[in-house]
């Protein structure tokens, strides 16, 4: 299921006026597909982040999670939508300190009423799709960042979301740690048929994405596919790389 953001401004209260924070944003974001959002601080990728995942309601403009309106359906509708369509992974890994691995993604499903057999199974498996197998016990103590990091990422697919809303996911880490967590959620975003948004600063980790886009005072500008066709070139944005053939011969 895709994630679709169409036409969306967002402003805030500032002083006798208002700031505008995102400006008429449009963003298909197609199943089992990664989108990079890259952007100078204050320039609204936050903000996006924040209406994509149904927590803050636009001025104008619409989201739609996996074919669903989140504008015509009210805040409990909304919430029960955020729980079992979004999967959403901030900057910090928030993991309960007494929780062990394994228990961090069970926990998310036994509120959800589902047979606990079958959650230990789920969160088995996605404990083995993030290589924490043998770590499955360890309290968040105990485990490294990046570790940390993966059990936060597999403890947002635990409810098989639709969508999956990444923050700085590597801020934590050293390039080749979070180099591996972006090959990871990309990997998990192609085999599970997510439409997966990353707010990245680290221009190093965009060749994972299927398409870049930059965030310039609220506004989206389409700087095209991060990858070229051998898969390798990273993408730099610059005033001249406006067309998807420079983009994809751009280096850092
Ligand atoms: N709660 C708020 N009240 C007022 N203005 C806000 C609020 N949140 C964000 N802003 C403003 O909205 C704009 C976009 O902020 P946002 O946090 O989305 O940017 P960002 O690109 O995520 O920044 P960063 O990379 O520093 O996290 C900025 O001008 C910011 O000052």
């Amino acid at each position: 299921m895709s994630l679709q953001l169409d036409d969306i401004t967002l402003t805030y209260p500032d002083g006798d006026g208002r700031v505008t924070a995102l400006d008429r944003v449009t963003l298909h974001v197609p199943a089992g597909t990664v989108t990079a959002v890259v952007g100078p601080s204050g320039s609204g990728k936050s903000s996006l982040l924040a209406v994509a995942a149904t927590l803050v309601t636009p001025d104008s403009g619409t989201v739609t999670v996996g074919g669903t309106p989140t504008g015509s359906i009210g805040r409990a509708e909304r919430a029960e939508l955020r729980r079992r369509r979004l999967g959403i992974v901030f900057q910090q890994p928030n993991l309960l300190p007494s929780l062990t691995a394994l228990e961090q993604l069970q926990v998310m499903a036994h509120l959800d009423g589902h047979r606990p057999r079958e959650v230990r199974e789920r969160a088995e498996e996605l404990l083995a799709a993030v290589g924490l197998t043998d770590q499955a016990r360890r309290r968040p103590h105990q485990l490294s960042g990046g570790q940390r990091q993966r059990v936060n990422i597999a403890r947002a697919l635990m409810n098989e979301p639709s969508v999956l809303l990444v923050d700085e996911p590597t801020s934590a880490l050293d390039h080749e740690r979070g180099a591996a967590v972006l090959d990871l959620l990309a990997r998990l975003t192609r085999e599970r048929g997510t439409a997966t948004v990353l707010v990245t600063h680290d221009r190093a980790h965009l060749a994972v994405a299927d398409d870049v886009r930059e965030m310039v005072d609220g506004r989206l500008t389409a700087a095209g596919p991060a990858r070229d066709a051998a898969g390798g070139a990273p993408y730099a944005p610059t005033p001249e790389l406006d067309s998807a053939s420079d983009s994809s011969t751009a280096t850092c």
